[in-house]
């Protein structure tokens, strides 16, 4: 039963024992709502009794209100454990959900995180976790409680009198089977909504990370448009589903309300046969009045439950995306990094790289180069491990990367990446990513390397000034010389390139080269370069083309070689 629920809904064993205890107090809790009613009729029948017989009996009345007054109390302490058990601990069990959700998200690849997928994965954490959250406290246990509740009172009332108990459930089924069919459909709905309104999330998202882009090139009509008209489709998929799922409601709603118009003519009917007493039809008819409550409620929240699948599967196939994890204590030999047959797709069916084994020695520089979209980005990465390879193996000092645990395998990375990512503090805190405890003069130190101490000084408030959402207030040649400044600080044994110097000057791009010189020293260093400027200097050229290393050597090597690399750079000087 525990493991049901733990499947069924994603959960903890904990929340599960709790969900269970919860759907107990609240058939409790419904069933002790029946007692007054039953309560009042025996009360009503003996205080008639008394009437009928004439005879003088105050000690009934007291018994009655003495016991009004402890079911009342019995009532409220159950109403507190199932209030307790319904909200407090699904709430617990919400918050854990969330830790869950979390550390998974902490385990992904690295590189999981492009753009669409963060729009989608915060919603996931926040709206979804907050869904769940609401229908297991309001609606999961009153579902199989009032499932419960049904039950114990049908066979109850089967056991008083078969035939008015046919009257009064003979619509459940009907009512049921009308449920039961349009279920698959409903679903399908959902779930295409549910599709919609993500489309429309990462819309939005897109348009908040591209805002400058859609304003330069005048793409905001374009943008707005294309906004409208998936908020249009979302809104047309929102009638259709709001109407579909009531028509299917109040079908079956109108379906079970024919049960109590058979029990008034069925048990009228009984009564002038004899077969039954007054006190019997009474019975029947109060019940019919109030059994098809809790069957409603099963059918309102069982829409809900069809909604809650939707974004339990949403939840399971954030659990089961592929987590990395690894031992935490690696100690290499030394820092070489060895490629050795790797395939690798970030799609099925589109193969990135293709068999690709190389070298990349400590105390090197190993430059990656090749057209556009060969690989190279894809390559420095996977050595990092922002993605777990399909084939093959990497090792870094002779250990296999993908054993390793990937925050600690990124303290020996020091990484410098085309796209720069400043956060909206300080400049000395943005330096300081690279050393969480670096002192006020280290980070100094290292932006001095960088040649970043003279533009920020010429800064408002030094140091100290704020740079904006991702340094939106600094140019790119200084975001690049910042997040250099950081690969200094942390001084970390492998260093990655990806066209560092890209938007530098000339004057300050050979002033970082020099600093990058110091940098690198006795390091493993793999730099990715369009310019051939840049990686004349290497010890080792890789040229990546389609996918697969087409050659390897040095640069006076290849260049002997007369072939794709020895092109390139005679196409630059050419050019240049
Ligand atoms: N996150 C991703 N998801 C899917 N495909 C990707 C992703 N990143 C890169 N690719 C694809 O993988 C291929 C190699 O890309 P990669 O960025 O590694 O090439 P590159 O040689 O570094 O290119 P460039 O010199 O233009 O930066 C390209 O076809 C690219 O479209």
């Amino acid at each position: 039963m525990i493991r049901y629920f733990q499947n069924r809904y994603a959960m903890s064993e904990k929340g599960a024992k709790d969900l269970i205890k919860s759907i107990i107090w609240t058939v409790i809790l419904e069933i002790s709502f029946m007692v007054p009613v039953v309560l009042s009729f025996k009360f009503l029948d003996e205080y008639m009794s008394v009437l009928l017989n004439n005879s003088n009996s105050k000690d009934s009345i007291l018994y009655y209100v003495i016991m009004s007054i402890a079911f009342f109390i019995v009532m409220f302490v159950i109403a507190y454990f199932q209030y307790n058990s319904a909200y407090t601990k699904i709430y617990e069990e919400s918050a854990r959900t969330r830790i869950s959700l979390a550390e998974t998200l902490r385990k992904l690849p690295l590189a999981f995180f492009g753009k669409k997928d963060i729009a989608d994965l915060s919603s996931t954490i926040m709206e979804d976790a907050t869904q769940i959250e609401l229908l297991f406290s309001h609606s999961v246990p009153q579902i199989y409680a009032s499932i419960l509740t049904v039950l114990v009172m049908g066979v109850l009332l089967f056991f008083y009198n078969w035939k008015l108990f046919i009257a009064v459930f003979w619509v459940v089924p009907v009512a049921a089977l009308v449920f039961y069919l349009s279920r698959k459909f409903q679903d399908r709905v959902q779930s295409k909504l549910y599709d919609v309104k993500r489309d429309i999330s990462d819309k939005i998202q897109e348009g908040l990370d591209s805002a400058h882009e859609i304003k330069s090139y005048n793409r905001e009509e374009a943008y707005v448009d294309n906004l409208n008209s998936k908020l249009d489709n979302y809104e047309k998929h929102m009638i259709k589903g709001e109407l579909l799922i009531g028509a299917f409601i109040n079908l079956s709603y109108v379906l079970l309300k024919l049960g109590l118009p058979s029990v008034i003519f069925y048990g009228a009917y009984l009564l002038s046969t004899g077969s039954i007493n007054i006190f019997t039809y009474l019975v029947f008819l109060v019940v019919s009045a109030r059994i098809y409550n809790p069957i409603m409620d099963v059918m309102n929240n069982f829409a809900l439950l069809i909604y809650l699948n939707v974004r339990i599967k949403r939840m399971k196939e954030m659990n089961g995306m592929p987590r990395q994890d690894g031992k935490t204590q690696f100690y290499p030999k030394n820092y070489d990094i060895e490629f050795n047959n790797v395939d690798f797709s970030y799609q099925d069916g589109v193969q990135t790289l293709k068999n690709v084994s190389f070298k990349a020695k400590q105390g090197e520089v190993t430059a990656l180069v090749g057209p556009s979209g060969g690989g190279k980005s894809t390559l420095a990465k996977l050595s990092a491990r922002f993605w777990d390879i399909d084939k093959g193996v990497i090792t870094l000092g002779g250990e296999d990367i993908s054993k390793v645990d990937p925050e600690t395998l990124l303290n020996n990375y020091s990484i410098v990446f085309q796209d720069v990512t400043l956060f909206n503090s300080s400049v000395i805190d943005n330096i300081r990513i690279g050393k969480k405890d670096a002192t006020d003069e280290e980070v100094i130190k290292a932006a001095k390397l960088a040649r970043c101490h003279e533009f920020i000084n010429t800064l408002p408030e030094g140091y100290d000034t704020l740079i904006g959402e991702n340094g939106e207030k600094l140019s790119g040649g200084e975001r690049q010389r910042i997040s250099i400044a950081r690969a200094m600080l942390k001084d970390a044994p492998i260093i990655l390139l990806d066209e560092a110097t890209a938007s530098l000057d000339t004057e300050n791009e050979s002033k970082i080269q020099n600093a990058l010189s110091e940098l690198i020293k006795n390091k493993t260093v793999l730099i990715i370069a369009h310019r051939m400027r840049t990686v004349s200097g290497a010890d080792k050229i890789v040229v990546i083309k389609d996918g697969s290393i087409e050659e390897t050597g040095t640069p006076s090597q290849l260049k002997e070689q007369q072939g794709i690399f020895a092109s390139m750079v005679e196409t630059q000087y050419k050019s240049s």
